[in-house]
């Protein structure tokens, strides 16, 4: 024991338990930097979306609902991985990127590497067993767009933005394809998908003529950097913004949702085409600014709208009437079946005991057998209907 006053010698070896948990945190906060976590965040929201509008509450599926997201995180996460891998250089010159973790050496390329491999194999390892080979063909095929093409084109063509665009718009369809056992050309999913690609042009234009100088920096060949006045940037802005104006009414016109969110599509796309026309009109950071931040609010707000307003919600609910009505009918036959019993009992025993043990709440066959094929008669006729309902 070092005397009162004296320095423990040992002391300065000894891991300091502060700084080693200080060290895991900055670590942990690195990885998710690297991951892009915001950006995956959004990824997974939109890929729980399809999911969700596939008719599938994640609740009733959770098994196969988890699979997917998780799945979907680790792709998006190793795709982020490579990206920044590739754009070490050009990070460390833009203020927007410059404290990602390979430009300040808190992960080192190796680990970078490593942390993709990871979670590019596990991701797509677990869309393959959990979903479908649809859904995790969709997965690998994005890894591929967004670190490959995507990335290349970056710093050498204009056209990034439009394959970034669809990277981005492929997780809802990936939601989709995996609550549906891989089915990929139904009308919901090209809707989901194309109005991702649609919106991403707002934002992504808004963003890159908010921050031109950085992207100039940098070396990207975005369109507002190519421009000195954002001429075509605004064009591109409004002319997208109009283009994603008309999906609420297509979806109404395709019966893919009810016409209520043809006009709730209204109401939300005005402003967003006041917003483009304002920036349009004028051309400045303020107006970019607005654009981008109602297409923030816009996404999440259109895809709560549409998965109200989803046809196939509409079936899922009629399923549940069937359901609650079904059960509550079991439910008065077996009350019915054990007072009969209750009744057989008092009388054969002659007796005013209540008979409550004799009669367990179980249905004698035949009752049952009337319940459960009346049942299924029912259900086969909603389901029917509905499906009817829905090529009408
Ligand atoms: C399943 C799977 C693989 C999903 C991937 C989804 C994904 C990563 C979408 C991102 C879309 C996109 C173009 C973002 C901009 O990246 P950027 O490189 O321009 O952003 P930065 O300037 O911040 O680096």
């Amino acid at each position: 024991m070092p005397l009162k006053g004296t320095a423990d010698p040992c002391a300065e070896r000894l891991p300091d338990a502060g700084s080693k948990k200080k060290r895991e945190a900055s670590k942990t906060a690195a990885y998710l930097d690297l991951a892009k976590a915001k950006l995956s965040a959004l990824v997974v929201t939109t890929t729980a979306a399809g999911f969700v509008a596939a008719g599938g509450p994640l609740s009733e599926q959770a098994a196969l609902a988890g699979c997917c997201i998780v799945g979907t995180a680790l792709c998006s996460s190793s795709a982020a991985a490579m990206n920044q891998i590739f754009e070490i250089d050009r990070d460390s010159k833009m203020k927007r990127t410059q404290k990602r973790p390979l430009v300040v050496n808190t992960l080192s390329v190796q680990e970078a590497k490593t942390a993709a491999a990871v979670w590019g194999i596990s991701g797509t390892s677990i869309l393959a067993f959990g979903t479908d080979p649809v859904t995790a063909s969709l997965g690998l095929a994005n890894i591929g767009l967004y670190a490959g093409l995507y990335t290349y084109m970056k710093p050498r063509s204009i056209y990034n933005t439009w394959v970034g665009a669809v990277v981005g718009a492929i997780p809802p369809v990936m939601g989709w394809t995996a609550a549906t056992g891989g089915s990929l050309l139904d009308l919901d999913a090209m809707i989901l998908g194309t109005t991702l690609y649609l919106w991403q042009m707002p934002h992504f234009f808004a963003l890159s003529y908010m921050h031109r100088v950085d992207y100039k920096r940098g070396g990207f060949a975005m369109l507002p950097v190519l421009e000195s006045d954002g001429e075509r940037t605004s064009q591109v802005i409004l002319r997208y913004a109009a283009y994603l104006s008309t999906v609420p009414l297509i979806a109404t016109a395709c019966d893919v949702t009810s016409s209520m969110f043809a006009l709730e599509g209204i109401a939300l796309n005005s402003y967003a085409l006041y917003v483009a026309n304002n920036f349009r009109q004028e051309r400045t950071n303020a107006n970019a600014r607005k654009v981008f931040l109602t297409s923030l609010w816009y996404l999440p707000t259109w895809l709560v709208l549409f998965l109200i307003h989803s046809k196939v919600w509409d079936e899922e609910k009629d399923r549940d009437v069937v359901r609650d009505k079904l059960s509550a009918a079991i439910h008065a036959v077996r009350e019915q079946g054990k007072q009969a019993c209750i009744h057989e009992h008092v009388v054969a025993n002659n007796s005013s005991a209540s008979g409550e043990e004799a009669c367990p709440v179980t249905l004698s066959k035949n009752i049952t057998k009337g319940v459960i094929a009346g049942a299924a008669t029912s259900t086969v006729q909603t389901v029917q209907g509905a499906g009817s309902k829905k090529e009408m």
